[in-house]
Order: structure tokens, then C-alpha cells, then sequence
């Protein structure tokens, strides 16, 4: 199985530059402006496109391609492209004429596909500039505008901008499946289901008296405030596949010095990541690796190893370790296998017992309670190579009992079991993240979550407030679908708008 190095960073955006250029200032009629922006990557390239969108889209295109009438909307015409004001020739190239409402972000939309040198996407872009009522897009500004006029919903717009962003294969598709509408179509189902509700209480309170209302009405809404309060918790208790698949899986190497940790690290993110030496307690600090395995997107981290000392350092790397296992997703207890082997045959089974209360502490829950399984983990028996295969098939058959473990033989020095190992790590994280194509859309950000939770907390309310004070308890109600309203944007949060766009680059 192939495994790849990630980018660390996101996607950088030139906008400052671009300002500096076009010396945009403040408008508090922004929306009403034409915005433009390349839209393809920066740097040299073969095709660039650069996109506009606003109500003189149409114009602009008319002036930098000097034609008399608008091409057919959505068909590429191939034109010459000039700048209107100098006249200058910029280049030839595709363009095309979306008419709003039918466009990505429902107002006009243009896009030029020029010749992807620096000095015509210049050319072009300084043209547009020129031109009344034209500005130059801020970060996001296309999806925002998508979004205000209703083409996207707030977990599409996410979705988007996790598809812009995704590395893997496994992300792509749980974006993409983000962006299709399916999280959002899920909790406006929800949203309509409480809007009847609701609805069923206020028309009991006001007409009950005259014996309009059919009795059970509200014991009817009991049980469907019921049935969606578990419908919620049970999407919750998804151990947070979606958010981990998101931002990626935490798998962390931990055991005891020298057991070959750091040089497994370096095996697996092919390059001399983290320093090896036969020093034991080499290493201190975390020292972490973005890795693609087998379509997952993971965060590996090699750390300090575990062992009685009185060096203050190294009791602060051990510190580190504590802290990166109390977040990891999965554990991968890496041992000598050599010096185990040792220990086995020459004790009655007591250094058995000492490393099997070594794993049980590595696996244990994280202090904040938040998962309710203890963690998955892997003992990576490494330097097979210094062990006969007698004693290889020995310590296999011994690892054997201790159920919560699996464990594998391998080699960092030569190689022999890794790709079993890879495996073994693929299934674990298959696992933990499912096929992001199977089942129910899952959660993928903790704005999600906490909103959910809030949504649960009205809802328990509802049931508090029920036979006291029914107006409270239709407030509740209330309340609970304003939760779910906050996470498809369909109620105003100003605040979260401005975070989530900025995600984007410019010209999104
Ligand atoms: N024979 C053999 N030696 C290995 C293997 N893997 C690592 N080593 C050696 O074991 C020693 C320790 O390796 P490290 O990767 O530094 O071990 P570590 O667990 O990171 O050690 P600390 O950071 O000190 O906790 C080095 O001398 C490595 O060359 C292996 O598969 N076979
Ligand atoms: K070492
Ligand atoms: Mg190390």
C-alpha cells in the first residue's frame, strides 16, 4: 500500500497583493458591486480562469471582448480579449456568459479562460479593474454570495470548502457528499419535523378550550420529541468519524526508549523526520507527520518513550507523551521485540503481566469522558530481524491473550512485516471512519455538534416545562429548531459567516 506526505499548509491566498494593486477601500454597498478574481491557481499554468459575478458581469465581458451581443449563456466562445481602455491586445481566449439566476452564486457570472502567464492574468485582471463597478473579490466572496442568495446552504458552503481543501480520497468523498446537501436535507427534515410539532402545541394552547383540538395532541408531540431526541443522539454518538476525517485521525507511537518509535516514523513518512540513535530517550519533543494511508488523511506523531528517569527533560517529554496519547484516535504501542522475546523465556510470565499493564494505561479514555470506547490499538513488535522464527511464532502465540490488542511482528531495519502492518493500520482506521459513502452523513465540524447539543438541551427542557407551563415548553420547541436553523445558516449568525468564508481563497 502506497503511503503519501500531506501539505501542511492550506491554500495561500495573493489577496493582499492583488489589493495593493487595485487600492480597494471599504464599500458598504459591496454586494451591489461586480466582484472579480482568478479563480484557478496562481503561478504559471496552461489556463488560467478569472471569473466575475455582480449585475455588470455582462458588461464587462462586452467591453473586454468588444463584441456587440452576449454568447449563448453556458456555451465557451472562443474571442479575442482587449483592454478596453488602452485598447492593448491581452490575449486569446474561452469565454462564457452565465445569466443569473442560473449561475454558481445566482447573480450574472462571466468567466475568461486566458493563457495562464503572469503577465496576461495581470493584464486581465487590471482591465476589469478599470472598468465602473468592478472590484476585486475578497477571500470566499463567490460562495458567500452563493450562499446569501440561496443557491448553497451553511453545510454545503463547508463541504465546498472541505472539497477545495481535501488531500485524500476519503475526504474528498465525505465533502463532496457534504456539498451534494445530504447533512443539510437531514437536519432541515428535522427542523420541518419540530416546525409541526410546534405548530401542534401552539394550536393546543390557543384552542383547547373550545374543544377543537383533538385529544392526544400532546402526547402525540411527546413521543415525536422522543423519537427525534434519540434520532439526534444516536448521529452524535458517531465517535466523531466525520470531524476526524475532517481534520485528520491522531495516531500516535508511543512505548518504551529505543524500542524503534522514531525509526518507524520515519519508515513510515519515508524521510529522516525524526533524529534515531541507540541512545535511549533520544527523543523529547512531539515530532508529528501529516500522512495519506490508504485514502485516510492521518496525523502521526512519534514521541517521547516511557521509562523510569530523573532527567528533568525527559520527564517533560514523557509529560508530552501522556498529553498526545490522552488525544490520540488510535495507539500504536510500539516494543523490542527482541528484548520482549528475552523477558519472556526468562521470567514465569511477569514481564507479561508488566507490559499488558503498560498497553492497558496507553488505551485507557481520554480524561474528558468523550469517547466511550477505550482506544484502538496496535502493538508493533519491531526488530523482527534480531529474532529466531521459534521465538517469533512464541511471542505471536503469546500476544494472542491479551484480547484487546493486535498485534504484528515487522522490522524498521529491513522491512520484513511492514506492509502487514500498514494493513492492520488501513482496517483500524477504516474502522474508525467508515466509508464516508455508506450509512447516514456524519458530522463533520464541532459547530455541528455543539449546536445538536444545544438542540438535545432544548428539547429535555420541553419535557421539564410540559406540564407546568406549556408556553415555556412551545418556547423550547422553539428554541430547539433555532439550533438546528444555526448549522444550515437558515437563521442569521453574522459571527460564524465571516469565519467560515474566510476559509476560502480568493476567487471561491
Ligand atoms: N535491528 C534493528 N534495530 C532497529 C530497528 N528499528 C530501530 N532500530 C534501532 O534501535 C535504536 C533505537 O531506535 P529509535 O528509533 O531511536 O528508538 P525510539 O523508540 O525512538 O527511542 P527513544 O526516542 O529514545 O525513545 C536505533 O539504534 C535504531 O537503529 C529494527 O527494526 N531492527
Ligand atoms: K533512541
Ligand atoms: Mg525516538
Amino acid at each position: 500500500m502506497c503511503i503519501h506526505a500531506l501539505s501542511a499548509g492550506r491554500c495561500l491566498s495573493v489577496g493582499g497583493a492583488l489589493c495593493r494593486i487595485f487600492q480597494r477601500t471599504y464599500c458598504p454597498d459591496r454586494h451591489r458591486h461586480t466582484i472579480f478574481a482568478l479563480s484557478s491557481g496562481h503561478g504559471k499554468c496552461g489556463v488560467a480562469v478569472i471569473r466575475t459575478s455582480g449585475p455588470v458581469s455582462g458588461a464587462a465581458l462586452l467591453r473586454l471582448t468588444g463584441r456587440k451581443e452576449l454568447p449563448q449563456p453556458r456555451r465557451i466562445t472562443l474571442s479575442k480579449i482587449t483592454d478596453p481602455i488602452s485598447g492593448e491586445s491581452l490575449d486569446r481566449g474561452l469565454v462564457l456568459w452565465f445569466p443569473g439566476p442560473q449561475s454558481f452564486t445566482g447573480e450574472d457570472c462571466t468567466e475568461f479562460h486566458v493563457h495562464g502567464g503572469p503577465a496576461v492574468t495581470t493584464g486581465v485582471l487590471q482591465a476589469l479593474g478599470r472598468l465602473p463597478g468592478l472590484q476585486l473579490a475578497e477571500a470566499g466572496e463567490f460562495t458567500k454570495r452563493a450562499f446569501q442568495n440561496k443557491k448553497l446552504d451553511l453545510t454545503e458552503v463547508e463541504g465546498l470548502g472541505d472539497l477545495i481543501h481535501a488531500e485524500t480520497e476519503a475526504q474528498r468523498r465525505q465533502a463532496l457528499r457534504q456539498m451534494a446537501g445530504e447533512l443539510g436535507q437531514l437536519y432541515n427534515s428535522w427542523s420541518q419535523n419540530l416546525l409541526r410539532m410546534l405548530a401542534h402545541v401552539e394550536a393546543y394552547i390557543d384552542f383547547s378550550e373550545d374543544d377543537n383540538v383533538e385529544e392526544g395532541v400532546l402526547s402525540q408531540v411527546d413521543v415525536a420529541v422522543k423519537l427525534l431526541q434519540n434520532q439526534i443522539k444516536l448521529h452524535l454518538q458517531d465517535s466523531r468519524r466525520g470531524e476526524r476525517l475532517r481534520s485528520g485521525i491522531q495516531v500516535v507511537l508511543a512505548g518504551p526508549t529505543n524500542a524503534g518509535k522514531s525509526s518507524l516514523l520515519n519508515t513510515m513518512c519515508q524521510r529522516p523526520a525524526a533524529i534515531v540513535s541507540p541512545v535511549a530517550g533520544t527523543t523529547r519533543d512531539v515530532v508529528e507527520a501529516a500522512l495519506n494511508i490508504g485514502g485516510y488523511p492521518v496525523v502521526l506523531s512519534d514521541t517521547a518513550g516511557l521509562r523510569e528517569t530523573e532527567d528533568n527533560i525527559e520527564q517533560e517529554g514523557m509529560r508530552r507523551t501522556r498529553e498526545r496519547l490522552d488525544q490520540a484516535d488510535l495507539v500504536v504501542a510500539v516494543m523490542d521485540s527482541a528484548e520482549l522475546s528475552r523477558e519472556l523465556s526468562s521470567s514465569d510470565g511477569g514481564s507479561w503481566n508488566i507490559m499488558q499493564g503498560c498497553l492497558k494505561n496507553m488505551i485507557a479514555l481520554p480524561s474528558d469522558n468523550s469517547m466511550l470506547q477505550p482506544r484502538p490499538c496496535i502493538l508493533a513488535l519491531n526488530k523482527v530481524d534480531l529474532l529466531e522464527p521459534t521465538a517469533q511464532e512464541r511471542l505471536l502465540v503469546a500476544c494472542k491473550d491479551t484480547e484487546l490488542i493486535q498485534a504484528c511482528l515487522l522490522s524498521c531495519r529491513t522491512g520484513e512485516g511492514l506492509e502487514g502492518f500498514l494493513n492492520l493500520l488501513k482496517e483500524n482506521l477504516e474502522n474508525m471512519c467508515g466509508n464516508p459513502l455508506v450509512g447516514a452523513p456524519s458530522l463533520t465540524q464541532t459547530r455541528h455538534r455543539l449546536h445538536l447539543t444545544s438542540c438535545l438541551e432544548a428539547l429535555a427542557r420541553y419535557h421539564h416545562y410540559r406540564d407546568q407551563d406549556l408556553v415555556l415548553a412551545a418556547e423550547e420547541l422553539r428554541t430547539a429548531q433555532r439550533h438546528l436553523g444555526k448549522i444550515t445558516g437558515k437563521v442569521g449568525a453574522e459571527e460564524i459567516l465571516d469565519i467560515i468564508f474566510q476559509d476560502f481563497c480568493i476567487g471561491k
